[in-house]
C-alpha cells in the first residue's frame, strides 16, 4: 500500500453524472481524483441514449420511407443493419473508446484514475493499493447496471442486455425481448422496422406500463412486435436459439433474447459499511442538495429518481453547487421530463393521472387524440398520438401531461415550463399557439380539462 493521496473530492463513476461532476469542480480549481472502472462517459454514450437514439433515427427513416405510397409515389425500401452497426462503432463510440472523454476531463484538470474504488472510511477510498483522503467529501456516481431476474435456465444461456444489442454487428431473424419498459420497446421497434420477428414478454397488463394507458395503448399498435402482456417467463433454455417457457402454459422462440427488466443501482460491492450506509440498499437516499450522508454526495441514476442523463446533469449541477457552496435551488422532482423514443415518440412530466388522483383531490383531465388535431390530420399516416393534460383544479395548474405524436418529445418542452413554472392554466389558455403545429394541440387539451 502506498502513501495517501490527499485530494479535495473523489468522485467514483464518471458516466454521465460523474463526470459532470468532476469536470466541473476541477474547472472551480479544487483537485479533483475522478474514477471509472470501465469507459469514461458511462452508460448513455457507449450501450445507451446515444447509440440507440441513432438506432431509433435509422428505424424512422425506414418507417418514413415506407409511408410515401399514398402520399407521395412509390417506395422501395431494403434495410440494412451495416450501416447503423458503422454509424455505432464509429461515430457514437469510437469502438467503444473512452480517450476523447478522458482528455475532456484531464483537460479540465481532474485527475483520472481506471479502475474500481472501494469506500474504506468517510471521505477514504482505495483504487487497487492507492488510498486517497477526500477532504471535501466523495460523490457516489456509480450508475446502474441490467437486472437479470432468477428465472430457470436463464444465467447459463448467451442472453443479451443492452450492451450486447447496441454492439451487435448483424441482426437476427428473431429476438424474443423480456420486459416491455422503455428498453424494451425501443430496441423492439428499431429490429421490427428492420425485419426481425420481435416478440415482447411482459409481466405486467401493458408495455410502457409506467406511462399513461394511453401511451401504453399507442406503443402497442405502432411497435410492430408481438407483445405478450400478463405472462411471466418461468424457464429459459437455449440450444440453437432460445426456447422460454410462459407463466399460461406457452412457449416462445427466438434466435436471441434481449434481457431488458430494469436496472439495479450499482452498490454492492462498493464499501458503503464503511461511511455507515446500508449496502444493501436499492438506492441512495439523498436530500435537496444531493447529500447522502456526512460529506457524501450521490448523483445520477444511483439516486433512484429517475433513469435518465438529463437528471443525471441535473443532480451532478446541485451537488457540484453544494460542494463549492454556491447555494441555488435544491433538487426539486416535480416536472421530471421524459421521452420513450419511439416512432411516434413519447414525450411526459410530472404525474401520471393515476399518480395526480392517489395525491390530489380536485384531478381535471383533459385529452385531444392527435389525429383531431389540424397538424395531425395534414400528416396523415404516422400521425398516431394524442395529448393529455393533468391538472390540479384547486390550484388551476398542470401538474403532468403527456404528448405522443411525432415530435412528441420536443412538444413536451412546453408543458415541461408549465408543469415547472406552474404557469396558471388561465395563463396559458390566453397565450398564442402557431398554426398548425404539433403543440397547438395543447391548447385544445387545455379546453378538455374536466
Ligand atoms: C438502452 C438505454 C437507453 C437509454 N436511453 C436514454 C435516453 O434516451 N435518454 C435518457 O435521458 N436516458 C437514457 N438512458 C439512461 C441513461 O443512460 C442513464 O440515466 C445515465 O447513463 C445515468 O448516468 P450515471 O452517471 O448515473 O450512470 P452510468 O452512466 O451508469 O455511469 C456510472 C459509471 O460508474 C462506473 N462505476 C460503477 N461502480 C464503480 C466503482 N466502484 N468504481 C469505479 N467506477 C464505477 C461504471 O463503470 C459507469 O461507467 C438509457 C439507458 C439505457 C440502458
Ligand atoms: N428514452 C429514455 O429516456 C430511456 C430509454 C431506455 C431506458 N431508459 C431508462 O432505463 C431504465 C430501465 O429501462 P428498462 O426498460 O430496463 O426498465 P423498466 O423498469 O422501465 O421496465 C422493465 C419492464 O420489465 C418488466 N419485467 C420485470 N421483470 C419481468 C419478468 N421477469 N418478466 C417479464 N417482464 C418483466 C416490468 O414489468 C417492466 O415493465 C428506465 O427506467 C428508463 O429510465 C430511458
Amino acid at each position: 500500500m502506498g502513501e495517501v493521496r490527499n485530494v479535495d473530492v473523489v468522485v467514483v463513476g464518471l458516466g454521465v453524472g460523474g463526470e459532470e461532476a468532476a469536470g466541473r469542480l476541477a474547472a472551480a480549481g479544487l483537485d479533483v481524483i475522478g474514477v471509472e472502472h470501465n469507459l469514461v462517459g458511462g452508460e448513455c454514450p457507449y450501450w445507451g441514449c446515444i447509440p440507440t437514439k441513432m438506432m431509433v433515427r435509422a428505424g424512422s427513416a425506414l418507417a418514413e420511407a415506407r409511408r410515401i405510397p399514398g402520399l407521395a409515389g412509390r417506395s422501395t425500401v431494403e434495410p440494412d443493419w451495416a450501416p447503423v452497426a458503422q454509424r455505432i462503432r464509429d461515430e457514437a463510440t469510437d469502438d467503444w473508446n473512452d480517450k476523447v472523454a478522458v482528455d475532456r476531463l484531464t483537460g479540465k484538470g481532474a485527475t483520472f484514475v481506471r479502475g474500481r474504488a472501494v469506500i474504506t472510511g468517510p471521505g477514504r477510498i482505495r483504487v487497487g493499493e492507492q488510498e486517497y483522503a477526500a477532504a471535501r467529501g466523495l460523490v457516489i456516481a456509480t450508475g446502474t447496471a441490467a437486472v437479470i431476474p432468477p428465472i430457470e435456465g436463464l444465467a447459463g444461456t448467451p442472453y443479451w442486455t443492452n450492451r450486447e444489442a447496441v454492439e451487435t454487428p448483424a441482426l437476427p431473424a428473431s429476438l424474443i425481448i423480456l420486459g416491455g419498459g422503455a428498453i424494451g420497446c425501443e430496441f423492439a421497434q428499431v429490429f421490427a422496422r428492420f425485419g426481425v420477428q420481435v416478440t415482447i414478454i411482459e409481466g405486467s397488463d401493458r408495455i410502457l406500463a409506467m406511462e399513461e394507458p394511453e401511451s401504453s395503448e399507442v406503443a402497442a399498435a405502432v411497435i410492430g412486435a408481438t407483445v405478450r402482456t400478463g405472462v411471466r417467463a418461468t424457464k429459459v433454455s437455449f440450444s440453437d436459439g432460445f426456447t422460454v417457457d410462459l407463466s399460461d402454459g406457452s412457449t416462445v422462440t427466438g434466435e436471441k433474447m434481449l434481457v431488458a427488466t430494469g436496472r439495479a443501482a450499482r452498490l454492492g460491492d462498493l464499501g458503503l459499511d464503511a461511511i455507515g450506509l446500508d449496502p444493501q440498499a436499492r438506492f441512495l437516499t439523498t436530500d435537496e442538495r444531493m447529500r447522502a450522508a456526512d460529506k457524501v454526495w450521490a448523483v445520477g441514476d444511483v439516486t433512484g429518481n429517475g433513469n435518465f442523463t438529463h437528471m443525471a446533469m441535473y443532480e451532478a449541477d446541485i451537488a457540484v453547487r453544494d460542494i463549492l457552496g454556491q447555494g441555488g435551488p435544491g433538487a426539486d422532482y416535480r416536472a421530471r421530463p421524459r421521452v420513450t423514443f419511439l416512432d411516434p415518440e413519447i414525450g411526459a412530466v410530472g404525474l401520471t393521472e393515476s399518480q395526480a388522483r392517489s395525491s390530489i383531490e380536485d384531478v381535471r383531465v383533459g385529452l385531444v387524440p392527435l389525429n383531431q388535431t389540424s397538424r395531425g390530420f395534414v400528416h396523415g399516416p404516422g400521425n398516431e398520438g394524442f395529448i393529455k393534460v393533468i391538472a390540479d383544479g384547486s390550484r388551476g395548474v398542470l401538474v403532468g401531461a403527456t404528448t405522443a405524436g411525432p415530435a412528441g418529445g420536443e412538444m413536451i418542452g412546453a408543458l415541461a415550463v408549465a408543469v415547472h413554472a406552474e404557469v396558471p392554466i388561465s395563463t396559458l389558455l390566453s397565450q398564442i399557439w402557431a398554426y398548425p403545429t404539433f403543440h397547438r394541440g395543447i391548447s385544445d387539451a387545455l379546453k378538455a380539462l374536466a
